[in-house]
């Protein structure tokens, strides 16, 4: 269909629903209104306490039942998720004045947030079990903060733990911090599973902590090549003098060199591999990895002549001053791929403090996704505050947290595991033989409604229309390739972003904000009626120029917030799993603005029988 054509027939669609009018909610307190229980979720609406042998707090808290409501038995969802729930307290607070924030914290949260904001209901669990009263008893904290994406969970663990920070600086100060052998001491860590999400939180935090004052930084080295022992001197050199701390609000960077760089940090965001090369010292586990990916490779010999021998560099981190530890997306960072990491860390910082705690070898039954059983805990105390937030609840991470961690407490909103109420589902049917001209058509036809929406607004005829931008995942990076390049033939001019893309070695975010900035000078104009299709306008202004559509994988699902530029997410490729789904699906409608999900699908012939099931427990998650 050409683009007249869709522009057309929305017309005629629009026409005929002519008389509905839509309700544009005030922007204010959208997103707690959004996220407030309606229906089904009401009943089920959930704050989860873990600890069953030990009652953890609150009167009003319902104490778990252990027993499954009757009709999840039937849910789809219950091979993946831990759908255990209970009831939601009664009293929560309703602005962020109690507890009171300092008022520089405040501040700062009405002015990130707007000054009618108010909690979203994970931030009120937060404000209600994690913000300690002075002079409260200093018992380090578990818990994990669950919640439907985009619903405010980077706030509800900032404001915690910037207010613990920043309190515990004032009281002691003048006191001179704890000298250390290593440039970097922080006093909190954030774990995130990407660059890109590191330096947008560390981004945010800055913002919601500039009044008071705290130092946020994120160790987002850009990639540089590897120093091997042939070349020790000079690449010596090179690596006291590359970049070692990336600036995420400038895109400046700041130059390190080794042990003369000294520069005092309370929160440091980053990988867990990231952090790991800062504590160890850059390359400390490069032999290892080499020595790994030769055997994968199938060599037998012990000695590998084709494995480099890496030079370790100086460790740059300490890790004595940490106070409290953030796993932002933590089942991903307890899931297999990043696990031994993420433990390692926090075994590291144990020892560091005194009070190492085994790095137990993970049993298969805790990373199993069969629904949780009564084991034998093996308990890991860490000392330091554990906070862990995620936006789905798999019963591997459950199963992990219930094995190692039985006294943490989960605090769950009562949307958890439900695709936010702001965002519409779509089904898109694939026509025959060729997808990408679907995706073509698709991506068109939402661009006829914008200039349709433009025409029926009040603003003066002819001119610009503001296109939206469309975000498409793809499984695999060979997909994501091969769409860029045949919509990129076809005048749809597309970002692709793989793992590997060259523009993530950067060392910046640059590749995503300027996607999402040029969305402003990239407008096409329409004529005064309606009827007539849009005209485009030629260079920055015209989509086959200027990319309105970013084309990716599973990368970019996690935690980053693209609100509000991006409305729509298209699904090109099934899923691997409805966590998957849920991620995807979650970059839009965020933060109680309105988005759409357009997932594709066979109606009929072969893999029919796939959609129909997904389309089952999509349904189950709305
Ligand atoms: N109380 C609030 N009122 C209005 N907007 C809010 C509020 N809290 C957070 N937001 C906004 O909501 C958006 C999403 O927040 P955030 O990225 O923390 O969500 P999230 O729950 O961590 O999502 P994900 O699970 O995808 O990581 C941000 O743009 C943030 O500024």
């Amino acid at each position: 269909m050409s683009t007249t054509t869709a522009f057309r027939t929305v017309i005629r669609r629009a026409a005929r629903k002519n008389s509905v009018k839509t309700a544009v909610p005030s922007s204010k307190g959208r997103l707690a209104q959004s996220l407030q229980p309606t229906g089904r979720a009401k009943k089920l609406g959930s704050l989860h306490v873990a600890p069953r042998s030990r009652p953890s707090f609150s009167r009003d808290v319902a104490p778990h039942s252990g027993k499954r409501p009757k009709q999840q038995h039937s849910n789809p969802l219950e091979a993946h998720f831990d759908l255990s729930t209970t009831t939601l307290p009664k009293t929560l607070p309703s602005d962020f004045t109690s507890p009171p924030l300092l008022p520089g914290l405040l501040q700062s949260v009405k002015e990130v947030l707007g000054q009618d904001a108010v909690p979203t209901p994970i931030q009120a669990l937060s404000l209600k079990h994690l913000m300690k009263e002075p002079g409260a008893e200093s018992k380090w904290k578990e818990y994990l903060l669950a919640s439907e994406t985009g619903s405010g969970k980077s706030i509800a663990y900032l404001l915690p733990l910037l207010q613990d920070l920043k309190r515990t600086e004032l009281e002691s100060a003048g006191s001179p911090r704890k000298s250390s052998p290593r440039p970097f001491n922080p006093r909190a860590l954030v774990l995130a599973p990407t660059h890109e999400l590191s330096r947008q939180l560390a981004g945010f935090a800055k913002k919601v902590s500039h009044i008071i004052k705290l130092r946020i930084q994120c160790a987002s080295r850009a990639n540089t090549s590897s120093t091997t022992k042939n070349n020790s001197t000079a690449s010596k050199m090179k690596t006291t003098t590359e970049v070692v701390f990336d600036n995420c609000d400038t895109g400046d960077v700041m130059v390190g060199s080794g042990g003369r760089f000294n520069r005092e940090v309370d929160v440091l965001v980053g990988t867990p591999m990231k952090l790991l090369e800062l504590e160890k010292g850059k390359g400390w586990n490069w032999e290892q990895r080499a020595h790994e990916r030769a055997l994968r490779a199938g060599s037998k010999k012990t000695e590998d002549p084709t494995v480099r021998k890496f030079w370790v560099d100086e460790p740059e981190m300490g890790l004595e001053s940490i106070e409290w530890v953030i796993v932002d997306e933590a089942d991903v960072l307890f899931d297999p791929d990043f696990e031994a990491s993420t433990r390692q860390l926090l075994a590291d910082i144990a020892t560091a403090k005194g009070q190492p705690v085994p790095v137990l070898p993970v049993s298969p039954v805790s990373l199993s996704d069969a629904r949780p059983t009564p084991e034998s805990p093996q308990p890991i105390s860490y000392p330091f505050h554990l906070l862990l937030t995620s936006a789905t609840i798999p019963n591997s991470l459950s199963n992990y947290l219930s094995t190692h961690h039985p006294a943490l407490v989960r605090l769950a909103s009562p949307k958890l595991h439900h695709l936010p109420s702001t965002l519409r589902t779509e089904h898109a049917k694939w026509t025959g033989g060729n997808k990408d001209a679907d995706i073509e058509r698709r991506i068109r036809r939402v661009w006829a409604e914008d200039a349709l929406t433009h025409a029926k607004s009040a603003l003066p005829a002819g001119s610009p229309v503001k296109l939206s931008k469309i975000i498409v995942f793809c499984n695999k990076r060979s997909k994501v390739e091969q769409l860029t390049t045949v919509l990129g033939t076809r005048g749809v001019a597309c970002v692709a972003l793989t793992g590997d893309a060259d523009a993530r070695k950067r060392g910046n975010n640059h590749h995503l904000d300027g996607f999402l900035k040029s969305s402003d000078s990239s407008m096409i104009t329409s004529g005064s009626r309606p009827l007539k299709p849009p005209v485009l306008r030629a260079g920055l202004s015209n989509p086959a120029v200027t990319p309105h559509v970013l084309v990716t994988t599973s990368l970019l699902s996690r935690g980053l917030d693209f609100s509000p530029e991006i409305k729509h997410v298209f699904i090109v490729d099934e899923p691997r799993n409805m966590i998957d789904f849920l991620h995807r699906a979650g970059r839009a409608g965020r933060a109680g603005e309105s988005g759409k999900v357009v997932v594709f699908g066979r109606a009929q012939g072969r893999g029919s029988g796939r959609t129909e099931e997904m389309r089952k427990k999509i349904r189950a998650l709305t």
